[in-house]
């Protein structure tokens, strides 16, 4: 497949339209379709990244190699979107069978039925989406008693639904050929044909992968203001980081968001154990407050970094450390940037921060991603909450 999208380049030229190529699992992009002979700007491997659709944005699809390669794309119109997730999604199913001689039927068959799984899902996904779009629409209608629940999302979900259920059959052929019919005939009977779409709550929980990656790339600033200075921040960020990373490595389908994590620690009475992913998310979420209250104070025009950094780290983290990390901290503030090194270390282009349009651009996006992260944090300490996980240990 082939075609226009559009790439998330920076804050200054944002996104900018690039000629992409999907061929032999692996998608490339141009600067233009005319321009493909000098070469491709870049690629990623589709069998290794992760593919997310936006939840809001219906014509966004993420393509993501956790720390490694980031593609933030936009389709033209939902429906391209559409059939750039069905020509993704089938090639990253296509897998390079490199592997030697075919093993143990059950255990190909399971690997093929949990890549089916995650198409399903990514189909799923898509169907809420569409789902929720008609019923603003009928909802809007109903209001304006006038207008038309539109003909292209009532088509989206008609080609959403066939993929989905073309997929769900494949599974059920692969699951009928790896378990004994005596297994599946203990399917209840009455059972419906199709998954029950169970409509997607608000707070149905925060994803892991988005939200490690979220956090992750956080770190590149960090390394820009200063390796050294701030090694201490950094070796503590990741390490949390990791230890929640290694908790969904062991079992993925079990933990897809972080309230699975939690529930699984607390039902498992490992939540309060020593470098448990519980605790781990505990510290993260801490100092995510931290970052969000500096970010708010730079975000209401604030230019003394160092000022709101010990305001931020007076309202979040100092409550929680003993004199030796709160000496660790004013080491830290020693060092702080001053504003324009702290923008500087914000852009990916050195001088990206002089031109132009980058101040409004990045409190245009503050202003959308501090209320956005102010939510994911309140969803967080209601889960520490309701479980009594909250710790006034001093460190
Ligand atoms: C301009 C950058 C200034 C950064 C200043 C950061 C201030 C941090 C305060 C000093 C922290 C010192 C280092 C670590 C201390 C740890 O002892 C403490 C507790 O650790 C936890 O102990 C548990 C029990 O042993 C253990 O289980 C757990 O794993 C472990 O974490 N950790 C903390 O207090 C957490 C500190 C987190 C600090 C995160 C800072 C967030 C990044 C700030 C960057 C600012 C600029 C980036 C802008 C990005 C814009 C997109």
């Amino acid at each position: 497949m082939e075609g226009v999208l559009y790439k998330w380049t920076n804050y200054i030229s944002g996104w900018q339209p690039r000629w992409f190529v999907l061929e032999g699992g692996t998608l490339s992009y141009y600067d233009s379709q005319e321009d493909a002979w000098k070469g491709c700007k870049g690629s990623i491997k589709i069998s290794v990244c992760e593919i997310q659709v936006h939840p809001s944005d219906f014509t966004r699809v993420d393509l993501i190699i956790p720390g490694e390669q980031y593609f933030y794309l936009r389709a033209i119109n939902a429906a391209e979107r559409q059939k750039w997730l069905v020509a993704l999604g089938t090639a990253k199913a296509c897998l390079t069978d490199n592997r030697t001689k075919r093993e143990k039927e059950l255990q190909e068959n399971t690997e093929a039925l949990k890549t089916k799984m995650s198409e399903l899902r990514l189909y799923c996904d898509l169907l809420l989406q569409q789902v929720n779009k008609i019923q603003e629409s009928s909802l809007a209608e109903t209001t304006a008693d006038s207008g038309e629940v539109g003909d292209e999302t009532g088509n989206l979900v008609k080609s959403t639904c066939t993929t989905f259920l073309k997929t769900l059959e494949e599974c059920m052929q692969i699951a009928s050929q790896t378990f004994s019919p005596d297994l599946l005939s203990q399917t209840p009977p009455g059972s419906p044909p199709v998954a029950t779409i169970k409509p997607q709550k608000d707070d149905s929980g925060i994803p892991t992968q988005a939200f490690l990656d979220s956090c992750y790339a956080i770190v590149p600033v960090l390394d820009k203001l200063g390796p050294t200075v701030f090694a201490p921040v950094k070796i503590d960020f990741v390490g949390n980081i990791k230890k929640i990373q290694q908790k969904v490595v062991s079992d993925p389908e079990s933990f897809p968001t972080l309230q699975s994590i939690v529930l699984h620690e607390v039902e498992t009475e490992v939540a309060q154990v020593r470098n448990s992913a519980t605790e781990a998310l505990l510290w993260l979420k801490r100092g995510l407050k931290f970052l969000k209250e500096f970010l708010s104070e730079i975000n209401t025009g604030m230019k003394d970094v160092q000022g709101a950094l010990n305001n931020a780290y007076g309202k979040t983290l100092r409550q929680y450390h003993g004199w030796v990390v709160r000496g660790v901290f004013a080491l830290a503030l020693r060092a702080a940037p001053s504003y324009e090194d702290f923008m500087a270390a914000l852009v990916s282009h050195e001088g990206d921060e002089l031109k132009e349009g980058f101040t409004t651009g990045m409190h245009r996006d503050l202003d959308i991603y501090l209320p956005a992260m102010e939510k994911q944090l309140s969803i967080l300490d209601a889960v520490y909450e309701e479980y009594s996980l909250e710790s006034d240990e001093i460190v």
